[in-house]
C-alpha cells in the first residue's frame, strides 16, 4: 500500500483538475453512485467513503442530502488535507480519517460507498474487504462501488484501455496529467466485473447488480437483507 500512498500523497495537488478529462463519463457514473443511496434528501444516515481522496463523491452526497453523516477514509493524509479544503465550513458534517481500509473497518454506517479506490487492492484483500463492508452495515444498508475494472479478456482490456485514452485525449487533457495517472496506474490491481459481483454475493449481499458501465467504468452494488429496499424505480 505504501506505493499507493506515495502515488497520491505526490499528486494530491493537482489530483482535482483533470477529473472531468480522465473519467469520460464523469456525470453519469458519479450521478449513478449518487442515484443508487436509498434515502430521501433530508433523512438523517451515516456514510462512510472508502478512499475518499479529495472528496469527489463525498461532496456530491453532502449536496443532495443536507442531514447525512460523513466519514471519509483515506490512506492519503493530503488527498485529506484537500478534501477538508473543500468541505470548509461544513466540518460538523464530516470525519476525516487517514488509515488503510485493507486493515479493517470501525464502525456501522446506513450506505458504504467508494469511487475510484478499490481496484488498488490485491483480490484477496478486496474479497475481504467486501466482507467486513457487510459487516459494517445493518439490514437494508447499502455498498455503492463506481470503480475501474479490467477488461474479461486481454482483447476487451485493450479496447477498455485505448477507448480510454482516446476519450480522454478528445477531451483535451494535458499530456502532463495523462502521463500522472498514467504513473498513478501503475498500482493498479483491477479486477474483472463478474469477479466482483461474484465476491459480493459470496460476502452476503443480495441484489448485486451493476447498474452502470462505459467501458472501463462500472457502477455496482449490493444490499444487506432483503435486497433492493428503496433503491430508485
Ligand atoms: C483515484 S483516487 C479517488 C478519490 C475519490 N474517491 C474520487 O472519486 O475522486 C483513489 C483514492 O483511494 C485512496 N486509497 C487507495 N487505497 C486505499 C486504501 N487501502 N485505504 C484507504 N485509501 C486508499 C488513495 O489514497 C486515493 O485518495
Amino acid at each position: 500500500m505504501t506505493a499507493v500512498k506515495t502515488a497520491f500523497d505526490e499528486g494530491a495537488q493537482t489530483y482535482d483538475r483533470a477529473r472531468r478529462q480522465l473519467i469520460p463519463c464523469f456525470d453519469d457514473f458519479y450521478g449513478t453512485a449518487l442515484a443508487l443511496i436509498p434515502h430521501q434528501p433530508q433523512a438523517t444516515f451515516r456514510v462512510l467513503d472508502l478512499g475518499a481522496g479529495t472528496g469527489m463523491l463525498s461532496s456530491l452526497v453532502a449536496k443532495k442530502f443536507a442531514q447525512t453523516r460523513i466519514t471519509l477514509l483515506d490512506i492519503s493524509q493530503e488527498m485529506l488535507d484537500k478534501a477538508k479544503e473543500r468541505f470548509a465550513g461544513m466540518e460538523e458534517r464530516l470525519e476525516f480519517i487517514a488509515g488503510d481500509y485493507a486493515n479493517g473497518l470501525e464502525g456501522q454506517f446506513d450506505v458504504i460507498l467508494s469511487a475510484l479506490s478499490i481496484h488498488h487492492l490485491t483480490d484477496t484483500q478486496k474479497i475481504k474487504l467486501f466482507k467486513n463492508i457487510h459487516n459494517a452495515l445493518p439490514e437494508g444498508g447499502i455498498f455503492i462501488n463506481a470503480d475501474q475494472i479490467l477488461g474479461p479478456t486481454p482483447d476487451i482490456e485493450q479496447v477498455y484501455q485505448e477507448t480510454w485514452l482516446r476519450q480522454a485525449r478528445d477531451l483535451g487533457v494535458s499530456e502532463v496529467d495523462l502521463n500522472a495517472a498514467l504513473e498513478r496506474m501503475q498500482a493498479d490491481r483491477m479486477a474483472p466485473l463478474s469477479s466482483q459481483l461474484e465476491w459480493l454475493r459470496q460476502a452476503g449481499f443480495s441484489s448485486v447488480h451493476c447498474w452502470y458501465q462505459q467501458f472501463r467504468f462500472a457502477v455496482f452494488s449490493g444490499q444487506k437483507g432483503k435486497g433492493c429496499t428503496n433503491l430508485p424505480t
